[in-house]
């Protein structure tokens, strides 16, 4: 068996220090081994690497986690202690040069290690397609080893796999299959994909070969159960990745047909876990039907873009949009020709208008290759493998590039025409500017987007970033008419980073016990479900009936509220930890 870890002649590196926001253009690194870099416009200063080797959990070190829920298991520092069960697993995330564990890593992998279901919100970039691998990958280890594993009916012919992986788009699903594997190397573990617009016989065929862990796209899942090929009745762990996509508008009933209706164990018979970016509040609560006591975790300002991003925002009539676009491009160049180390993607809002850019701008001299959902699968895959491999350093793309890939090198993200959600935007971005690394993003804003003036401010506020004077004028006017909002189809959710359940609304108030930050109330404070009333001994209330300010709440074990203020906190209730976290 051939080893598949890849060996990138390009060392991914980490810009320790993010240059002054005004000034940036994306460059790159004149050096050989070629560094995905951001330097200062008109100054060719070289950023010094923080590290040679990897330092991804450094740069994640300040984003605060909250974690809310029943009975929280407590969050590691190191995979060292996240207590899997054979070293196979631990080679393998060494050989991938994983340090530490990111935050999501810390606090999900535990979590989801004791056998807990979960939601979580991550920054984009951040890991998360590692947090639910490594727990799946030691659940089936562990299986096989208690040889509790039947994952091929040899009578029957029809496979069926123990842990399912959810995907919205094939090329996601394709990454996640070659990441489970590269986790899986020496395990034992086989993992599978199933994906629609490429060969059936060939998949039928691994398939039959036998699976561990199946990646799938919901149309191709549901067409290979209703031929009878694959069965959902063993499956002990669900995940699904890009949770708010698969169960927004597009993609609910098939997934609510695969998970309720398909044989699928019930919640608590099996594990789930979801996973994204953005949770708005709405999706929380149509997901929480496939959930059993949850544990919800948020790392950093969720349903945010990462400050690894440097956001611009520029005004640009649509008549003079290519002529901008081509400018940007020229400005990144090295020597008059862009570098296959510094590569740019280009987001267009149709199909149509996706291969119109392309061909303009391989006429004007720029390599360019183009990927959206009316081009044939290989020929989908072949645009992103020349964007990847740099022989194509510009991909002009629709809404399917636009979640989870992740492509080593994207130095710039141009909206040449903004989503008309925000949440879209988010993940959009966030191709760059991922583990650990800088990035930047360009919006061209014009009259009609409008209506996601006010979204867009308050995220790009919640980073810092830098927001001119005419956007905030926009903004004021607060135009909310043709629909902007956080996700598509679903208005304007705030945030989606909290976790919903802590609403007067919450499902399981009787039982339910949470907490969140709220940096207008002095200095923290706790906020309970509206079963506070089983709480009113222990805690000492405030003028507002459901908020108890730490430093009078004694059972908390929060040394002292300063040093509460900036470090890891624990909250105990009855001998059960309710929530954790850092702050
Ligand atoms: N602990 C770690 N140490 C070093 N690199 C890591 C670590 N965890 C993940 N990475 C790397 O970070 C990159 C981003 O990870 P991943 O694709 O899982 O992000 P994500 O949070 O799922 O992003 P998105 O929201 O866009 O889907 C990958 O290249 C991955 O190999």
């Amino acid at each position: 068996m051939s080893c598949p870890w890849f060996t990138d002649s390009r060392s991914r590196t980490t810009l320790q220090t993010l240059p002054n926001r005004s000034s940036f253009v994306p460059r790159i690194s004149k050096e050989t081994d070629g560094l995905l870099g951001v330097i200062p416009h008109g100054e060719e200063r070289e950023y010094q690497e923080s590290h040679k080797t990897n330092n991804v959990a450094a740069a994640y070190e300040d984003v605060p986690v909250q974690a809310t829920g029943f009975d929280i298991p407590s969050h590691v520092t190191s995979f060292e202690e996240m207590g899997f069960s054979t070293n196979a697993l631990t080679d393998n995330i060494r050989r991938c040069k994983y340090v530490k564990p990111t935050p999501i890593q810390s606090y999900a992998i535990p979590v989801a290690m004791a056998g807990r279901d979960l939601m979580a919100c991550a920054q984009t970039g951040s890991g998360k397609t590692a947090a639910f691998c490594f727990p799946i990958i030691n659940g089936v280890m562990d299986m096989q080893r208690r040889k509790r594993i039947v994952n091929h009916s040899a009578a029957s012919g029809i496979a069926c796999p123990v842990a399912l992986i959810l995907a919205p788009t094939r090329e996601l699903s394709c990454q996640i299959h070659e990441v489970a594997k590269k986790f899986s190397y020496q395990t034992g573990v086989k993992v599978v994909v199933a994906y629609g617009g490429a060969s059936t016989v060939l998949q039928l065929r691994n398939l039959e070969k036998g699976v561990d862990i199946l990646v799938a796209t919901p149309g191709r899942l549901v067409d290979f159960i209703e031929r009878g090929k694959i069965s959902l009745r063993n499956v002990k762990y669900l995940a699904l990745d890009e949770a708010d996509r698969m169960l927004d508008m597009g993609f609910e009933r098939q997934v609510r047909k695969i998970v309720q209706q398909m044989e699928m164990p019930q919640p608590g018979a099996r594990q789930t876990m979801l996973f994204s970016a953005t949770f708005p509040a709405e999706i929380q609560k149509l997901a929480s039907d496939f959930l059993s006591n949850y544990i919800f975790l948020a790392a950093g300002k969720v349903g945010s873009s990462t400050d690894l991003i440097v956001q611009r925002v520029e005004f640009v009539c649509d008549v003079d949009k290519r002529y901008r676009l081509m400018n940007l491009l020229r400005s990144g160049m090295t020597d008059n020709s862009p570098s296959k180390d510094s590569l740019t993607l280009v987001f267009v809002e149709t199909k149509r208008a996706a291969d119109a850019l392309e061909r303009w701008l391989s006429r004007k001299g720029f390599p360019s290759t183009a990927i959206h959902g009316d081009k044939i699968q290989m020929e989908r895959e072949r645009a992103l493998r020349l964007f990847r491999s740099g022989c194509t350093p510009i991909l002009v793309a629709t809404d399917v590039a636009a979640r989870g890939l992740d492509i080593p090198h994207v130095a710039h993200v141009i909206n040449f025409d903004l989503p008309r959600a925000v949440d879209d935007y988010v993940h959009r971005i966030g191709r760059t500017g991922r583990a650990g690394k800088s990035g930047l993003a360009t919006a061209f804003f014009s009259e009609k987007n409008a209506p996601l003036a006010k979204p867009l401010v308050e995220l790009m506020q919640e980073t810092n970033q830098e927001i001119p004077e005419w956007l905030n004028k926009y903004a004021k006017a607060a135009y909310t008419g043709g629909g902007s909002g956080r996700s598509s189809g679903h208005g304007c959710s705030k945030f989606g980073g909290y976790d919903y359940r802590s609403g007067v609304d919450c499902k399981n108030s009787d039982d339910y016990w949470t907490q969140h930050v709220d940096k207008a109330l002095s200095p923290y404070v706790v906020t309970s479900s509206s079963s506070i009333s089983a709480y009113n001994d222990r805690y000492t209330s405030t003028s507002d009936p459901f908020a108890y300010s730490l430093p009078y709440a004694p059972d908390i074990s929060a040394p002292t509220a300063s040093s509460f203020d900036l470090g890891p906190y624990n909250h105990v209730y009855d001998g059960s930890t309710v929530a954790t976290g850092w702050e």
